[in-house]
């Protein structure tokens, strides 16, 4: 059904990038919080690399992950040790400039993933949402999504449940766990490698890979897991 094998009974979506086109606007903020304190940071201690964030760094170190989580991925990369309240800040920054962005111009969700949404909640394809994201329900909201979504697991269960972020499996288990099916019936739908990792780990049933960056970006995807890559998940729908 819908490009998935027999056995899938339940959906769970990534957000960000996958349903709606925010993964750029959490990407941009990132850039802006961490090049501020790299800025400030010129003086730093010998091995630091305080270039400019890049793309890169947020699909190596960032994407998909928990907040503080990609705080200390992106600075332990490049050889900055600070302590909880420098990592803290760096992320209220982020995340002030994120709500920002979202106040002055709103949410879009991808049409081909509104359509996908449509066409399973007719065959009876049940939908969850799992998101790292601390902004999961308000997102939802703003695109306009909230009622296809039976079950939400997002970075403020992971915190209360002490869930570990992804690429950890943890999230798309609990989600799996809140539909009442066994991985093996639910497939993964994600646009980051740290995703498509966790849903690999979880043994889902399938782990669909959405690239929306190009380059090696499908390519990573296959190794890291996904058993299918598609630019949309219009592709996925029948012709
Ligand atoms: O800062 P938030 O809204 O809690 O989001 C955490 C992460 O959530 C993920 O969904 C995004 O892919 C990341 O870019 C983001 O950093």
């Amino acid at each position: 059904m819908l490009g998935l094998p027999a056995q899938i009974t339940v959906a769970l979506f990534d957000l960000d990038g996958v349903l709606t086109s925010t993964a750029t606007v959490h990407s941009d903020a990132w850039r802006r919080a961490f090049d501020a304190f790299l800025a400030e940071r010129s003086a730093g201690a010998a091995g630091e690399d305080l270039r400019p964030f890049t793309e890169r760094d947020y699909l190596d170190h960032v994407d998909g992950r928990p907040r503080l989580d990609g705080v200390r991925g992106f600075l332990a990369s490049r050889g900055i040790a600070v302590d909880d309240t420098v990592v803290e800040a760096i992320a209220e920054a982020k995340n002030a400039e994120f709500l920002a962005t979202l106040a002055r111009d709103g949410v879009s969700a991808y049409p081909g993933s509104v359509r996908y949404l449509n066409a399973a909640r007719a065959a009876g394809l049940r939908i969850a949402v799992v998101t790292s994201s601390k902004n999961g329900a308000a997102v939802l909201e703003a695109a306009g999504l909230t009622s296809f979504v039976e079950h939400r697991v997002d970075g403020n269960t992971i915190v209360d449940e002490h869930l570990r972020g992804k690429p950890a499996p943890d999230s798309y288990l609990r989600g799996a766990e809140l539909m009442g099916v066994a991985p093996a019936n639910a497939a993964v739908f994600e646009d980051a490698i740290s995703g498509v990792q966790a849903g690999a780990a979880g043994r889902f049933g399938y782990v669909v890979g959405i690239d929306r960056v190009g380059g090696s970006q499908a390519e990573n995807m296959t190794a890291a897991g996904a058993d299918i890559v598609v630019t949309d998940l219009d592709a996925l729908l029948p012709r």
